[in-house]
């Protein structure tokens, strides 16, 4: 692994979106070749590590979602989990925050075994759009996320308005703190869900395809979102993502999930044309074109990675990396 900082420039990612403004498949070196799990496990932050998962599996019946799985996280490091569909990315998540046990392995969250939900892990899951008349205001889901971290004796009223307040600032929700949760835009509800999982000072963010169709912009604004609060906060950030170009100049490594094997490194080391097709068991091209990665001819079951779409959104099932 290397010794960069969290998203410094100069990282692998950002050579990545400055390479060339032409199309260039990418081919391996034997010295950024990405390990598998079972080798490539070291935080690439040199921070505290708060997630420990060791020889870690997770089976449903006779299907192994994944195995091997061996990983630190530290303090302050933004790790994409990318993979198809059904890859095992969201149960994963779950596995950690302790909703799935493992079949195998261990798994620590600040140096103790993870048993049930913990307070300091926060959890975006995957997005759900207020329904329609929906009585919640914006800052109600906020104040949700800071009551439901609250055990016994409730915050006097006082400091609950202004844990909510400084959430609603952080996450810039000002503008539309008072309106109805379902007259706001899906970007808008994404924000207040972060300031949700931060209501408990998580030491860990799991976030699950929070940029699921959302406009670029929006992709934006969330991304740059979780990466300021990981940056003050300190946190640990695991991020599922179908498209990891919006986060690309933020990611220090990447967790790549197929046919129930694992690659981990810096994207470099991971999105690699030779590195995919071993793992996928087929030819496979990881094409960098226009600052973004296209991953090409990845076939799983159910699922075919393809170009970008036309349109500028991302939609799930596609595959950007
Ligand atoms: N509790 C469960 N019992 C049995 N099978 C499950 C359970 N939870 C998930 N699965 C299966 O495990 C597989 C992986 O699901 P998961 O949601 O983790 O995939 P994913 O990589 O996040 O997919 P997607 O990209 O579509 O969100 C799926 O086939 C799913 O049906």
């Amino acid at each position: 692994m290397d010794d960069r900082q969290p998203g410094r420039p100069g990282g692998g990612a950002s050579q990545v979106t400055t390479t060339t403004q032409d199309a260039l498949t990418v081919r391996g070196e034997a010295s950024t070749q990405a390990a598998p799990a079972t080798q490539a496990d070291s935080p690439s932050t040199g921070g505290d590590v708060v997630l420990r998962l060791r020889d870690a599996a997770l089976r449903f019946g006779d299907r192994t979602l994944w195995s091997g799985l061996n990983l630190d996280v530290a303090a302050g490091e933004f790790i994409a989990i990318l993979g198809a569909n059904g890859s095992g990315k969201s149960s994963l998540l779950k596995a950690i925050l302790g909703q799935l046990p493992l079949s195998a392995g261990t798994a620590e969250f600040l140096g103790a075994p993870i048993k049930g939900g913990n307070r300091r892990i926060g959890y975006v899951p995957q997005q759900k759009l207020a329904d329609e008349g929906v009585p919640l205001r914006a800052e109600d889901l906020i104040g949700l996320g800071v009551d439901g971290h609250r055990w016994g004796i409730p915050l006097p009223s006082k400091a609950r308005r202004a844990a909510i307040d400084k959430l609603i600032h952080d996450v810039h929700a000002e503008r539309y703190r008072h309106e109805p949760l379902s007259d706001l835009s899906g970007g808008e509800q994404q924000r207040l869900r972060i300031g949700q999982a931060l209501a408990g000072d998580p030491r860990l963010l799991l976030c699950d395809e929070p940029l699921l169709s959302l406009d670029l912009a929006y992709q934006t604004v969330v991304s740059e979102l979780v990466d300021k609060s990981r940056r003050t906060r300190n946190l640990g950030v695991l991020f599922v993502t179908h498209d990891i170009n919006p986060i690309l100049p933020m990611v220090d490594r990447v967790i790549y999930l197929a046919g129930g094997k694992i690659r981990i490194g810096t994207p470099d080391e991971v999105l690699r044309t030779e590195v995919l097709s071993e793992l996928y068991g087929s030819p496979v091209d990881v094409v960098r074109t226009r600052g973004r990665i296209v991953v090409v001819g990845a076939v799983e079951p159910c699922i075919t990675h393809t170009a970008p779409p036309s349109d500028g959104h991302t939609h799930k099932g596609d595959a950007h990396a």
